[in-house]
């Protein structure tokens, strides 16, 4: 089971928001790491078919663009915003959805009823949409996007308002489906990434810069991370030069890690690297000495 992009790319007049996209994704939770405005809404509304890009996307042997409606069939999408009918209790709106999915009655209300148990939101099945509080409405989105229980599962940032403990149902509910589902996910969450992907995909500018498992593309920053401990007076102008990924105060002095091609300071020690220096690595510009 594999989804493949090849040359996948959109423009919105001259701007270049999604370049020459080439990846190839098995059953597993794949991370779309990026900034704001690098692309990853763009990229994942181009899989799914709700924008028309260049490029080719196949599921198998189904390509996208001469069978959309079958392809579509095994896509479930959870979108960052979803729109919904705010005096629709949760139950209609998930009725509804079903019949928009064209799924058979007695098999959605079975889905249904096992969905909502799952994500804890049996209680609130005759309650309105417009009374569902943030976090209740991103695992609606998330139900909503599995009803189906497609084999492609495209969730645009699924963890952005969820509580610790929503969280933690959600990253094992994930967990679940990996095994047998391709999941692609975007997010700026760090955290989220290092317990639940099985690979990552940098996104910088609309194009994957990078793409591997976190061991590999930890590598690249190897000897590039750095901790120190200095006098009061010395951390503000290595604030100002460097990306500083953690400062404490401490009683001696500030204790600060940094990242950086050259050693920041003659006390520094070069220390593992992890995905919050990556991400800063890539998504942060280094200050230049004047
Ligand atoms: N309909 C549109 N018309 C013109 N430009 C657009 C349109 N949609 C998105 N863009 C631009 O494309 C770029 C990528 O946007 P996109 O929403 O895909 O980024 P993103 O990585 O998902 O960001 P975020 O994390 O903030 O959701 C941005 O510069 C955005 O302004």
């Amino acid at each position: 089971m594999e989804l493949t992009l090849e040359h996948v790319s959109k423009k919105y007049k001259e701007n270049d928001v999604v370049k020459d996209v080439n990846v190839s994704l098995k059953p597993g939770v794949h991370a779309l790491l990026g900034a704001n405005g690098s692309g990853k809404t763009t990229l994942m509304r181009l899989i799914c078919g709700l924008l028309k890009g260049e490029g080719s996307i196949h599921f198998d042997d189904i390509d996208a663009s001469l069978e959309y409606e079958n392809f579509a069939s095994h896509i479930g999408y959870m979108p960052q915003n979803f729109g919904y009918y705010p005096h629709y209790t949760l139950k209609e709106f998930l009725d509804y959805m079903a019949i928009v999915k064209n799924l058979n009655k007695d098999y959605s209300e079975k889905r249904i009823l096992s969905l909502v148990k799952e994500l804890g939101l049996e209680n609130q099945l005759n309650k309105k949409m417009k009374t569902l509080s943030g976090g209740m409405l991103r695992r609606v989105g998330i139900i909503q996007a599995l009803l189906s229980e497609p084999e492609i599962l495209i969730l645009d940032e699924p963890t952005a308002g969820l509580d610790p403990k929503e969280r933690i149902v959600f990253r094992n509910l994930i967990a679940s489906l990996s095994q047998s589902t391709i999941i692609l996910l975007s997010t700026h969450i760090v955290s989220d990434i290092e317990s639940i992907a099985d690979d990552i995909l940098i996104m910088k500018e609309g194009e994957i810069i990078m793409h591997g498992i976190y061991e590999d593309l930890i590598k690249v920053i190897k000897g590039k991370v750095w901790e120190v401990l200095v006098p009061k007076q010395d951390a503000s102008s290595l604030m100002k030069r460097y990306r500083v990924v953690k400062n404490h105060n401490q009683n001696n002095g500030v204790y600060m890690r940094i990242v950086s091609d050259l050693k920041p300071h003659d006390e520094a020690i070069a220390v593992i690297p992890d995905l919050d220096d990556l991400y800063l690595y890539y998504f942060v510009e280094e200050v230049a000495y004047d």
